[in-house]
């Protein structure tokens, strides 16, 4: 009942979705590379910088982001709490717990901040009962392209959060990419492995094609956009196209031709196999990571 409930209202802010309001102020639990990449996308779609608060325990990494974002920062994450409408926890899973409880002391005077954790694997009930059981608490698995307002986060609620929480963790999640609401939180490794994880693994593909090339021949440079050109022109295309994926690849794979000789090497190395196999060692590892 309450999952259709919030798979009605998600089907809702999907097509309706409402912009990031310019004063929400948004606050970071550490300022790691993922934080940078929401405060870059933010930034980049116009956020003000004056609204967003970063807090991390090393002054370098405070100097550096005033320096390259011009945000606030602060040594003490419960700074968080009176600065912000929207928390974001962005720290490793295993420093959420100390996280929440610095957290849940200052909320048991102010709970009516919305918390949006990131963190890998960590269970929704879990922050929740950390943070005093508050109701406003949201599980987001983001992705690193989301620094240039392509990124896609995967978003979990409770049966008891309010319509107002789910539309503002939206508003902040789509100004840096597309959004997905889950219905079952079980999915949630398997958006880390597909979306959170998947920005490594293309990386490395590339990187291997760009290897190759250059080993084939061709000046770094060269091979570099060769490489690079190609991946942005394909995946522009699918994203655009009528045609689904394998379509798109037989429309680049002549019969006997040379594509059909690199589409046969990779089948022969089962490729289709070791990305299942890939993939489901990045969605155990996000529930071994899971804390209690
Ligand atoms: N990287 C990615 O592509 C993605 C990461 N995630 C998730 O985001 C989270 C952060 O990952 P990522 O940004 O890569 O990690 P990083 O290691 O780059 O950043 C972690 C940050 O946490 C800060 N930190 C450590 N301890 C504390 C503390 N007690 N209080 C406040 N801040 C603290 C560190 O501060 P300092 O610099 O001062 O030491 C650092 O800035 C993880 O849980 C991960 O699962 C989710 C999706 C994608
Ligand atoms: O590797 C990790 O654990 C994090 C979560 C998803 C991407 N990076």
């Amino acid at each position: 009942m309450a999952f259709s409930f919030l798979a009605t209202f998600s089907e809702v802010i999907i097509s309706q979705h409402q912009s990031l309001d310019p004063n929400t102020c948004i606050a970071f639990i550490g300022g790691g590379n993922m934080a940078k990449a929401i405060i870059s996308g933010l930034l980049k779609q116009g956020h003000n910088s004056a609204n967003i608060l970063v807090c991390a325990p090393s002054q370098t990494t405070r100097h550096d982001l005033m320096n390259k974002f011009n945000v606030k920062v602060h040594h003490d994450n419960t700074a968080a709490v009176a600065f912000a409408d929207v928390i974001i926890v962005a720290v490793k899973p295993f420093v959420v717990p100390v996280v929440c409880e610095q957290l849940s002391e200052v909320m048991q005077h102010d709970n009516r901040k919305l918390v949006i954790s990131i963190a890998a694997g960590v269970k929704h009930a879990t922050l929740c009962q950390k943070l005093n059981n508050s109701p406003k608490v949201i599980c987001a698995m983001p992705n690193l392209p989301t620094a240039i307002g392509e990124g896609l986060t995967g978003l979990f609620a409770g049966s008891d959060t309010q319509q107002n929480d789910i539309a503002l963790a939206e508003s902040v999640m789509r100004a840096v990419g597309e959004t997905v609401w889950l219905k079952d939180e079980n999915q949630m490794s398997t958006i880390v492995a597909a979306a959170g994880s998947s920005p490594a693994y293309l990386f490395l593909f590339l990187e291997a094609m760009e290897k190759a090339a250059i080993e084939q021949g061709l000046p770094q440079e060269t091979a570099t956009k060769a490489v690079l050109q190609s991946a942005m022109g394909a995946i522009s295309m699918a994203m655009n196209s009528q045609h689904n994926l394998a379509s798109l690849r037989q429309q680049v794979t002549s019969p006997k031709g040379t594509t059909e000789q690199a589409i046969m090497a990779f089948q022969d190395g089962d490729l289709d196999q070791l990305v299942a196999s890939a993939m489901a060692c990045a969605a155990t590892r996000a529930k071994e990571l899971s804390i209690g």
